[in-house]
């Protein structure tokens, strides 16, 4: 039975014995569409009626919504041949629907072709099995065309936060404060209930509830040809196509024309950094793949005319950094003209985003979202980060002038909710009380200034893996990444002033190299999700027990294992004693091993490296400054007393620094070779373990011990 004409509007019922007598599993509500007309399928002879109240939709837990009769049944079991010809077309339908995936992520050519067959595989799983299969999603209310994008990345059950966020956010349409530990999967706990409104919202402006099951839209055949699809159209821009109680929706809005602007945007959601802000765009795609529900990327970096582009097909979701979307919005793009319209709103690393004297253009955006009351009511907010609960001690200076300038958990949290406009979300947080990740394991070195470098080189020697390193500036980053080329390690150097471009590649770079080395700034600190980083080193002891919190976070990541190592030198002592005391640390923590032989034959290829690099550079000094002032008196033309001049090499003295270098070069060279050929540290390497299991060794021996003494005790 299908619909046509204009519709009616669905309004809540009381649930009655009648009604709920086909089992209430899953049941969180029953609708009645009041005004409507029924058209008999098709083609096929009008039966139109106007009696309110015949019909209604059950909406249970798990996002389905079942239609009802309360008053007459219909057998619909054997289809006459022209119904079987229509639903057959409708199944097709269906299938076209589906296999439209927009804005897929990136795949090579291999992978398309492997996951062709992998498609149709799945395809042809049968409804069932799916629902099994993915069974621990029942009770939190998603829609099949999610579900189904979320089998396909095998996230075959909500992680711990997004089962106590997801009801609530789907199905209460509450506001969320979200926190928990790095890696868990808070990016989904936000982007699932927004494609779900999305879905829904597109549902009812079509006056029709978009009822999306998985059983019927997977068994669903191929559709022939396009115009099939078409011929079926109504004048509804957004159409669901029904199949008996089952309604899949299609998707026919303007907005899907290229350089349309008139479509919906429903969502925003804001990052702090551009790298993150990606890869929310990439999550978010994967999870929309079978929604047909559009999602564009807009950050600093890159050329705005791409963006206004991108921007130009309507994008429902806007995932974007402050800066650039606020620019946009001056500027006047139209698609951004309806930003205080969005029905969804989710900051990611909310409490970094809201920082005073940071994003100035989110404080501006929010005044601008919230000026009308009304609206604001409506918008659904998302506030997620793994430090949403954490409040570090104050520097020093400024303890002294303010006791009270500490915040309880619960005043960070009510900021947050003034600041956004938020008065009755629900507050979910399970953050462990360490505050890291329960897979993490914690280190230190403690050592003088000028031997963190030889200790960095001993452990990327001793330890090979993916290794990320931090450091508290960017002259730092840059140093770093000097000396570490000329021991031939291959840093990638990642920090605000490089090229958005190079910062992308950098990133990929590390992603794609198992034993690949990234050097960064706290721009990489916050949520960047790279599968197998195995060590987190911070080179420099981070400022706020927050930042060491994200940065370990960037390992021991969704159940891995992961290693994060403080490299501690004697001023940095009353930063890491403030960071113990903010996480409750009681003891400190464990020193990491160090082979002293090793660490030896590291320092000598260190130090030569180092002078190497001291060399290098007064040559490069010497030669830009000679060329500077040469080039400037030129383009003056003006005479100028010698003494006034800085005194500039002359060309013996850096044709001798240039030798030097060279030697120097060539000395450095032929040690790292001879110790990559029978050296010791190159045997070192090779007999290298995780350092992960260097430091879990004593517990796993004791656990060890503690069995073998059970099994004496049974004996
Ligand atoms: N239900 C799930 N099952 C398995 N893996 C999941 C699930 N949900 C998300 N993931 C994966 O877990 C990883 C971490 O997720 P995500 O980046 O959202 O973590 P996060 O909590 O936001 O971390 P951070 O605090 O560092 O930003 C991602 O690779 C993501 O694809």
């Amino acid at each position: 039975m299908g619909r046509k004409g204009k519709c009616g509007s669905w309004k809540p019922v009381q649930l009655t014995e009648n009604l709920i007598s086909k089992g209430v599993e899953g049941l969180v509500g029953i609708e009645e569409l009041t005004d409507y007309k029924l058209v008999k399928d098709y083609g096929a002879k009008s039966i139109r009626k106007q009696t309110p109240g015949k019909h209604v939709n059950a909406l249970t837990s798990d996002g389905d919504i079942q239609r009802r009769s309360t008053k007459r049944k219909k057998d619909f079991g054997q289809p006459s041949s022209k119904r079987r010809k229509v639903n057959c077309r409708r199944k097709q339908q269906i299938r076209t629907v589906l296999e439209k995936p927009k804005e897929v992520p990136e795949v090579n050519k291999d992978e398309t072709e492997s996951s062709d067959t992998d498609d149709a595989e799945r395809k042809s799983m049968s409804s069932e099995l799916l629902e099994s299969k993915m069974s621990a999603w029942h009770g939190v209310g998603i829609m099949s065309p999610i579900l189904r994008a979320l089998e396909e990345q095998g996230f075959v059950e909500p992680t711990e936060i997004q089962a106590k966020t997801l009801p609530a956010a789907v199905l209460g349409r509450r506001d969320i404060l979200g926190a928990a530990e790095t890696g868990s999967g808070k990016t989904l706990a936000f982007g699932i209930p927004i494609l779900h409104r999305i879905l829904e919202d597109r549902g009812q402006s079509a006056g029709r509830y978009n009822l999306v099951h998985a059983k019927r839209t997977i068994e669903a055949e191929p559709c022939q040809s396009e115009n099939e699809y078409e011929e079926h159209e109504d004048e509804n821009s957004r159409e669901m196509v029904g199949l008996g109680c089952v309604q899949v929706m299609k998707d026919v809005s303007p907005h899907n024309t290229p350089g349309c602007s008139q479509s919906k945007l429903y969502a925003l959601v804001l990052t702090p950094t551009r790298e993150l802000a990606m890869q929310v765009h990439k999550h978010l795609t994967a999870a929309a793949r079978y929604t047909g529900i559009k999602i564009a990327v807009v950050v600093g970096g890159m050329a705005p005319q791409k963006q206004e582009r991108l921007l130009s097909r309507g994008p429902e979701i806007v995932v974007a950094t402050p800066g650039r979307l606020w620019e946009l919005i001056q500027d006047g793009n139209p698609h951004l003209a309806q930003v205080s319209n969005i029905r969804c709103l989710a900051i990611d690393e909310t409490d970094r985003m809201l920082e005073r004297g940071h994003f100035q253009e989110l404080h501006n955006l929010l005044e601008l979202l919230n000026v009308d009351e009304g609206k604001k009511r409506q918008r659904q907010n998302f506030v997620f980060s793994a430090t949403l609960t954490m409040v570090h001690e104050p520097p020093r200076r400024l303890k002294s002038r303010n006791k009270k300038l500490r915040l309880t958990p619960g005043q960070k949290l009510q900021n947050i909710m003034t600041m956004l406009g938020v008065t009755n979300p629900k507050v979910v947080d399970v953050t462990k009380e360490s505050g890291t990740a329960g897979t993490l394991t914690e280190a230190r070195i403690v050592c003088a200034l000028e031997e963190k470098d030889v200790y960095l080189y001993y452990f990327i020697q001793q330890h090979p893996g993916r290794t990320l390193i931090f450091c508290n500036s960017i002259s730092c980053v840059r140093r770093l990444a000097q000396l570490l080329s000329l021991l031939q390690c291959r840093p990638l150097p990642l920090h605000a002033n490089m090229m958005q471009r190079q910062r992308l590649k950098n990133l990929d770079r590390f992603r794609d190299n198992s034993r690949g080395l990234l050097l960064a700034t706290d721009v990489a600190a916050r949520g960047l999700d790279i599968p197998g980083v195995q060590h987190v080193i911070h080179y420099q002891v981070p400022r706020t027990s927050e930042t060491y919190v994200h940065r370990s976070g960037r390992t021991a990541r969704a159940q891995k294992e992961g290693l994060t190592l403080l490299l501690i030198e004697p001023t940095e002592v009353p930063h890491y004693t403030r960071l113990c005391r903010t996480l409750g640390r009681t003891k400190d923590l464990p020193l990491f091993p160090i082979s002293s032989s090793l660490l030896a034959a590291a320092k000598q290829r260190v130090t030569l490296a180092q002078e190497l690099d001291r060399l290098e550079l007064a040559t490069r000094k010497s030669s830009t400054e000679t060329g500077w002032f040469r080039k400037a008196l030129t383009e003056m033309d003006m005479l100028v007393d010698d003494e006034d001049l800085p005194r500039q090499m002359d060309d013996d003295e850096s044709n001798k620094l240039r030798r030097l270098a060279s030697v120097k070069r060539k000395q450095l060279g032929a040690l790292l070779c001879s110790h990559r050929q029978h050296g010791d540290m190159s045997n070192a390497v090779n007999v290298a373990k995780s350092a992960v299991d260097i430091r879990a060794k004593p517990q796993k021996n004791r656990h060890n011990l503690f069995l073998k003494n059970r099994r004496k005790n049974k004996e």
